[in-house]
C-alpha cells in the first residue's frame, strides 16, 4: 500500500471541536476526524462517502443522519470517524447516479448495481486496518448496523456495537428495508 499521511489540523464544527488528518491511498483521500484523548476502547464510526447524502442531504439514504449522529456522539464521548472515499458502496459517484436513475425506474438499490454490471458491494476496509494500527487502536466500540463492517475488523477487538438508527421517510423506506432483508443489517 502506498499511503501518504497529512499533518493533523483543527476542525471546529457545529457539533464541537475535532481534529482531522488525511490518509492518501493512491488517488483516494480518506479522512480521519477525531476527538482526543482517545480512550483504551475507542468509539469508532467507519463511514463510507455519500456525497448526495452527506453533503446534499438526500433523503434517499440514511448517510447524513448517520454521519451527524456519529459526530454528536464523538463530540460527547471522544473517538474517531474514519471517512472512506468509497462512494456508492465502491462504484463511484458517476455510476451511483446511473444506479439512482435505474431506481427511479423501479429497481431497488441492489438490483440497480447488478443492472450496471457491479456486485452488490465493492467496498474494502484494508485502509481501516492501516489507520487503526497507525493510531495504535486495538479495542473498538463500533457505531454501525452493518455486520460486514464488524467482520472486517477481525484483527481488532470489537467490544460493543452501537446502533445507528435514523429517521425513516417515504424515500428511504425501501432502501432501509433492503439493507435489513438482503444485506443483513441490524435494523
Ligand atoms: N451503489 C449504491 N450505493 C449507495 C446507494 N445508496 C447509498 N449508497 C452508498 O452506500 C454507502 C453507505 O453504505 P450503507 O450500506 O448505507 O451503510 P453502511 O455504511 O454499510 O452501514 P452502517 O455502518 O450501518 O451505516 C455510501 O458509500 C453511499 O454512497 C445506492 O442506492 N446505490
Ligand atoms: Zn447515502
Amino acid at each position: 500500500m502506498n499511503i501518504k499521511i497529512s499533518n493533523i489540523a483543527k476542525l471546529p464544527t457545529k457539533y464541537g471541536d475535532f481534529k482531522i488528518q488525511s490518509f492518501k491511498e493512491n488517488d483516494k483521500e480518506h479522512l480521519v476526524i477525531f476527538k482526543e484523548p482517545l480512550l483504551n476502547d475507542v468509539l469508532l464510526r467507519i463511514h463510507s462517502e455519500c456525497l448526495t447524502g452527506d453533503a446534499l442531504g438526500s433523503l434517499k439514504c440514511d448517510c447524513q443522519a448517520q454521519l451527524h449522529h456519529a459526530l454528536k456522539l464523538i463530540s460527547k464521548k471522544n473517538g474517531m470517524i474514519i471517512y472512506l472515499r468509497q462512494e456508492g458502496r465502491g462504484i463511484g459517484l458517476f455510476n451511483k447516479v446511473n444506479a439512482y436513475e435505474l431506481q427511479d425506474r423501479g429497481f431497488n438499490t441492489i438490483e440497480a448495481n447488478h443492472q450496471l454490471g457491479f456486485e452488490t458491494d465493492l467496498r474494502n476496509y484494508e485502509i481501516v486496518e492501516y489507520i487503526l494500527n497507525y493510531y495504535k487502536i486495538k479495542k473498538i466500540n463500533l457505531i454501525t448496523n452493518n455486520p460486514s463492517k464488524i467482520k472486517s475488523l477481525e484483527k481488532f477487538e470489537v467490544l460493543h456495537r452501537i446502533p445507528s438508527i435514523t429517521p425513516k421517510n417515504q424515500y428511504n423506506l425501501n432502501y432501509l428495508e433492503i439493507k435489513k432483508e438482503s444485506l443483513g443489517h441490524f435494523l
